[in-house]
């Protein structure tokens, strides 16, 4: 499909996509080329694929490598309830409505001279579709309460795990918006197709963590843990990957770890397991081995800095949106972030 293959030092691999995206197995490396060439251009993406599969790093990774200044501004349409979605977009001026006390930039216009990323484009409410192609179209925006139109100029990256082909057809999304958004379609390939990049995956997620929660040191998946990884059928992909090495990292720190531990650690969170476990036939997650004593303070600890993270990291840093997903209040959420010495901007990092 494209003749005219750009080579970066000895690789049809950008750096910058190369530094976002691991993986070395066929699709992956497929994937990284094409980004590699669309990057630069100004074309607008729309990356599809399963959750977790890695659509948000795409979108990142092509930022990266667009040579673009601006920023890179993220936007889940489907997080923002559809009423508040279009101010947040397109921002307002001061008094456009009761409670807008103050003139607010959008999103849009933040993302000027970057990158804007739309997640979950399928979601996006009909009346916003129609507002979106006008943006496209004309390259200019108007805040809500505003008079005047401002010129914006921006990338867009879209995504979503719908098949918005089927959506079109069946009248949930618009025909002209899609084949605006669809210029370049990427298929980001799910991690059952791409098992061979999980060691690779594994190796990179437990340096992180190791970096941030050395205690204990870092588990050994050996061989056999590593083939059950392999046999998995991974439905949440990369980011159940990620959450299953976050319980390792607590549950079996400094000691290895077995295929018969793999099916105990994948899809059970920790707290479930180990309550469920208790008293069972079936032993819980977190094994005591005779005689090894622990304390239990500590590990309780850890667990909890563990699911902070995971959620925090989940959230890309938003205290909220974590503080939702783990079922607790934002201030309480704070409290405890700030007692387990745990940083917002270090989880979205991670
Ligand atoms: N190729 C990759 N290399 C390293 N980390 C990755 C890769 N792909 C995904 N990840 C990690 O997996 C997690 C999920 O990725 P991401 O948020 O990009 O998925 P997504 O497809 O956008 O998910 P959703 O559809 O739920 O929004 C993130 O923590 C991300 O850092």
């Amino acid at each position: 499909m494209f003749d005219q293959c750009v080579q970066f030092e000895n690789s049809a691999i950008a750096p910058e996509i190369a530094s976002y995206l691991l993986g070395e197995t066929a699709p992956m490396v497929a994937l990284k080329e094409t980004l590699s060439l669309l990057a630069p251009t100004d074309a607008p993406v729309l990356a599809t694929g399963q959750t977790g599969a890695g659509k948000e790093m795409v979108a990142q990774a092509v930022h990266a490598a667009s040579g673009r200044s601006g920023s890179f501004v993220a936007v889940n349409c489907a997080a923002i309830p559809a009423e508040l979605l279009e101010s947040e977009l397109f921002g307002h001026e001061k008094g456009a409505f009761t409670g807008a006390e103050n003139r607010r930039i959008g999103r849009i216009e933040a993302a000027a001279g970057g990158t804007l990323f739309l997640d979950e484009i399928g979601d996006m409410p009909d009346g916003l579709q129609a507002k979106l192609l006008r943006v496209l179209e004309t390259r200019r925006i108007t805040r809500l309460g505003g008079s005047h139109d401002i010129e914006v100029d921006f990338r867009l990256v879209t995504a979503t795990h719908r098949d918005l082909e089927v959506a079109v057809k069946e009248g949930k999304f618009r025909a002209d918006l899609f084949y605006r958004i669809n210029v370049f379609p990427v298929q980001v390939p799910p991690l059952a197709q791409r098992v061979g990049d999980i060691p690779l995956l594994l190796e990179h997620m437990i340096e992180t963590r190791t970096a941030r929660a050395p205690r204990g040191g870092a588990p050994h998946f050996t061989d056999a843990a590593l083939a059950a990884l392999a046999r998995h059928d991974w439905p949440g992909n990369v980011r159940e990957l990620r959450n299953t090495v976050e319980r390792a990292m607590v549950l079996f720190a400094g000691r290895d770890i077995g295929a018969a531990d793999i099916e105990r650690l994948l899809g059970v969170s920790p707290l479930a397991s180990a309550v469920e476990g208790a008293g069972d036939a079936e032993a819980p997650v977190c094994i005591l081995k005779p005689g090894e004593s622990i304390n239990l303070r500590r590990h309780l600890q850890e667990l909890e800095a563990t699911l902070i993270q995971a959620a925090l990291a989940q959230a890309d840093g938003r205290v909220a949106q974590a503080a939702r997903q783990l079922g607790l209040q934002r201030t309480t959420l704070i409290e405890k972030m700030k007692k387990l010495g745990l940083s917002a901007a270090r989880a979205k990092a991670a």
